[in-house]
């Protein structure tokens, strides 16, 4: 990757992609997109009702995304600064097929490619792969009121959803480095050695 590097960081909810992505930008000085949570009008309401909010949610994540990246991608490529991203736009899918069904999913996915096919993809995806025990923990450490009352199995299936995506990713876009850290080993919040481990093995792609 030696032309426009495009990191983004992934992994389930609570697994360090805000707080790495945030150091990750520091170092390498690279911009950083952060994603929308606290303006976000609808994050409340779905954790009470799932069902009931998901198409709402979904759509405005799927929105808000679309624009911050396209604002940034869709520029001449020769021009833009280096990104590192909390996100990669594949994560919308991630969450549609698990909160979505039927009509709704159908329409869904027909906006996610009509809005993201075009969009310019990662060059390097850093997936901090974490199990739940590890997840719930940071998430109630954490401690957004919208959170509190987390269902362990929604979580679960998006820890296995994550493992199904990343694989989907490195069949189908094979030009795509995938660096996988292991989230509950390395603590690059409170280690340095651990976070220059991690750089370490980006540089070797930059
Ligand atoms: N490797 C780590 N070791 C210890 N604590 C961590 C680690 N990574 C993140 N944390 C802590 O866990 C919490 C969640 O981190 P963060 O908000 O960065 O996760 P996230 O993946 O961006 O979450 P979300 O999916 O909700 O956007 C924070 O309190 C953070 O300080
Ligand atoms: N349903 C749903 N779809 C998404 O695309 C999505 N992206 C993030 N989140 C949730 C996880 C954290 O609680 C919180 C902050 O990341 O928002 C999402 N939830």
């Amino acid at each position: 990757m030696k032309q426009n590097p495009y990191i983004a960081v992934e992994g389930a909810i609570g697994a360090g992609k805000t707080t790495l992505s945030t150091m990750l930008a520091q170092r390498f000085d690279f911009r950083l997109m952060k994603e929308i949570v606290e303006e976000n009008p609808f994050l409340d309401k779905f954790y009470q009702n799932i069902e009931e909010w998901a198409f709402q949610l979904e759509m405005f994540f799927l929105c808000n995304r679309y624009k911050q990246l396209g604002d940034i991608l869709l520029t001449p490529a020769g021009s833009r600064q280096p990104i590192v991203s909390d996100y990669h736009i594949y994560k919308n899918m991630i969450f549609a097929e698990r909160t979505l069904s039927g009509v709704q999913l159908d329409k869904y996915r027909q906006i996610y490619h009509l809005l993201t096919d075009d969009l310019p993809k990662p060059n390097l995806i850093v997936y901090i792969k974490a199990d739940l025990d590890t997840l719930l923990h940071r998430i109630q450490k954490r401690g957004r009121g919208f959170e509190q009352n987390f269902d362990a199995g929604y979580l679960s299936q998006l820890v296995e959803d994550y493992e199904t995506a990343i694989s989907h990713i490195r069949a189908q876009e094979p030009d795509t480095v995938i660096i996988t850290i292991d989230g509950n080993k390395l603590d690059f919040v409170e280690r340095p050695e651990d976070f220059e481990q991690i750089v370490a093995k980006i540089k070797e792609h930059l």
